[in-house]
């Protein structure tokens, strides 16, 4: 037993888990994703310089990651602030705030965004991808990447006091590097000593969610506090999602809001649309998930704000909750996905 047992750690100190309410498992509301700048398509050069207006919206969209300008989410902390407030009088409660070492986390704004909004806010712990790894760090043991994690939660993140609530979103490509290996294991590690949530970006093939839960319960993770990020964009068969359900983590759909044709990160992917994903929770919640289904929006870039017509971090529950209600979904259901998976989730053990 530690003072963390049963409680769930916010930026602003621990909660009690039924202060929580409605929990976005999955969001970003300061972070840079520059280094993911894609080449526009050809002919399109232009329109990637095209100042943030909604005629240009549409091909924004299309096109998220091939505007620098839109990779800059940490420039627009006051138009979070404003949404955070429409999220709380929309009936939320809680965002999971998944940013890492390697998207510029900002532990003093999501303070303040927390203390501002009254929304409660979880910081995340640990490392993103592979690329975004410095070569200390990819120097780094697994003990050495263990007692940064862990330090992270119980002392603070980026020489501050503020701490994590969960480790993650821990992310690696696919193939796994030997770096993202490492803080995977490190990942294991922490949570053993912790028994905090963890949460992991899987590398966009079909077959990395399964190999990271058998790298993090090789090294003495707990997959059953542990979530699955991305589902929606990985696995698309249906056999194969029951096959991985039954691994025992908690399946996420968190990039609700995103309708694109060309998902340039993997080209080969038909990203689903919105009434799709809530067919797949419908089909997840018969085939008896629910106790393992957690959703969100993973905003991480600025035209998905509504300042600049995007669905905003309320679309959720503004849109998607009336939807899922006429599929098959019930409140006591829907109350689930909401609020109790993610309490359980974010409770220490
Ligand atoms: C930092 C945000 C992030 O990693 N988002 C992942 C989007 S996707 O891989 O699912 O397209």
């Amino acid at each position: 037993m530690s003072e963390l047992t049963g409680k769930v750690q916010t930026v602003l100190g621990l909660v009690d888990p039924d202060q929580l309410g409605r929990t976005m498992t999955h969001e970003h509301l300061t972070m840079s994703f520059e280094f993911t700048c894609f080449p526009p398509p050809q002919g399109d050069e232009a329109a990637a310089e095209n100042p943030f207006q909604m005629q240009h919206m549409h091909w924004l969209r299309q096109n998220p990651y091939s505007c620098m300008e839109n990779l800059k989410l940490k420039d627009e902390t006051s138009a979070v602030r404003e949404e955070l407030l429409v999220y709380r009088k929309a009936g939320g409660g809680t965002i999971v705030e998944n940013t890492t070492t390697g998207l510029d986390r900002d532990v003093k704004t999501l303070k303040q965004l927390a203390k501002d909004t009254g929304v409660h806010v979880i910081a995340g712990a640990g490392f993103y991808e592979g690329s975004t790894h410095t070569e200390a760090t990819k120097r780094m043991s697994v003990e050495q990447l263990t007692d940064i994690i862990v330090s992270e939660i119980l002392h603070g993140a980026d020489g501050t006091d503020i701490r994590c609530g969960v480790i993650g979103e821990i992310a690696s490509g696919w193939p796994i590097t030997e770096s993202e290996n490492k803080v995977l294991k490190a990942t294991a590690h922490a949570q053993a000593q912790l028994g905090c949530p963890v949460i992991i970006h899987p590398g966009r093939n079909r077959a990395a969610p399964a190999e990271i839960v058998r790298i993090l319960q090789e090294a003495g993770g707990d997959i059953s506090k542990t979530v699955m990020s991305h589902l929606d964009r990985t696995i698309f068969d249906e056999g194969e999602l029951l096959e991985f359900a039954k691994l025992g983590s908690y399946l996420e759909y968190d990039l609700f809001g995103t309708e694109m044709l060309n998902y340039t990160f993997n080209t080969e992917v038909d990203m689903p649309s919105d009434s799709q994903r809530v067919k797949i929770l419908a089909f997840l919640v018969k085939e008896g998930y629910e106790d393992n289904i957690v959703i969100a929006h993973d905003i991480h870039t600025k035209h998905r704000l509504t300042k600049y017509g995007g669905h905003g971090y309320s679309h959720i529950l503004k849109n998607i909750v009336p939807k899922m209600l006429t599929r098959g979904i019930s409140q006591h259901q829907v109350d689930k996905i909401l609020i109790d998976n993610p309490k359980r989730w974010l409770t220490f053990k």
